[in-house]
């Protein structure tokens, strides 16, 4: 799905080869600060790399128009965000901006059951606590319904039995999906019972994907 080449992104990374394949669950771990959320940026082009390439279904990634892209290789940043309204407008607000027709309300309560959130649809966000916000902005995802999601720590607010739960689910969702996820973690555990493939930032370099 991606092929990266000889990538640099300013004295922030710097990626010599790399593949990630499609359908698979692909896990990015690596010290704080080692550049795990800039290559989730670098995928979607929400930056842009100065120079090497990165290819996405076989074709230059800069040749794509980046709002389109966007709405295909979608991404869930470490901090979730919160707009405005209702629960239920801030699950909708992501299909809106994206021209998509909304989810069906039997396809937003599977979202919320997914991400183990149970609040009113009525209820204002703004309200949440940090979990649940990052639990709302995951589901709004997930009614997206991107081929490729990218996940920036998409559980960390969570305790460890919620974050279990939650990301077992989210990702056995994707398998049976067939959608292609980039997730950057902090437990190796998780990467090593979730992930396809496990990518490893040493130092700003990722010579190779490490182990599959
Ligand atoms: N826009 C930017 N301009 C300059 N430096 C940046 C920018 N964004 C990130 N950095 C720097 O790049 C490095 C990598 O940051 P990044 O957020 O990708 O790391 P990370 O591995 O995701 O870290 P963490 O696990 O703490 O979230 C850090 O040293 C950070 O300070």
């Amino acid at each position: 799905m991606f092929t990266i080449h000889q990538l640099r992104y300013q004295d922030i990374l710097h990626i010599e080869i790399m593949e990630i394949k499609s359908e698979e669950i692909t896990c990015i771990i690596g010290e704080s600060g080692s550049g795990k959320s800039t290559f989730l940026k670098l995928l979607n082009q929400m930056i842009s790399q100065d120079s090497g390439d990165i290819y996405y279904k076989s074709r230059p990634i800069q040749e794509y128009n980046p709002i389109l892209l966007r709405r295909e290789v979608a991404m869930l940043s470490q901090q979730p965000v919160i707009f405005e309204g209702t629960m239920k407008d801030n699950l909708l607000i992501g299909c809106k901006f994206a021209e998509k027709s909304f989810p069906s309300d039997e396809d937003i309560t599977e979202a919320l059951k997914i991400v183990h959130l149970d609040k009113s649809l009525n209820d204002d966000p703004n309200q949440f606590s940090g979990g649940e916000k990052q639990r709302l902005a995951l589901a709004r995802l997930l009614l997206l319904d991107p081929p490729v999601l990218l996940l920036d720590e998409p559980t960390s607010a969570l305790d460890q039995e919620t974050e279990d739960f939650v990301m077992s689910n989210v990702l056995h969702y994707a398998k049976r999906r067939k959608k292609t996820v980039v997730m950057v973690t902090h437990s190796l555990n998780a990467a090593e019972k979730y992930a396809d493939t496990i990518i490893e930032i040493e130092k700003k370099r990722i010579v190779g994907g490490l182990y599959e």
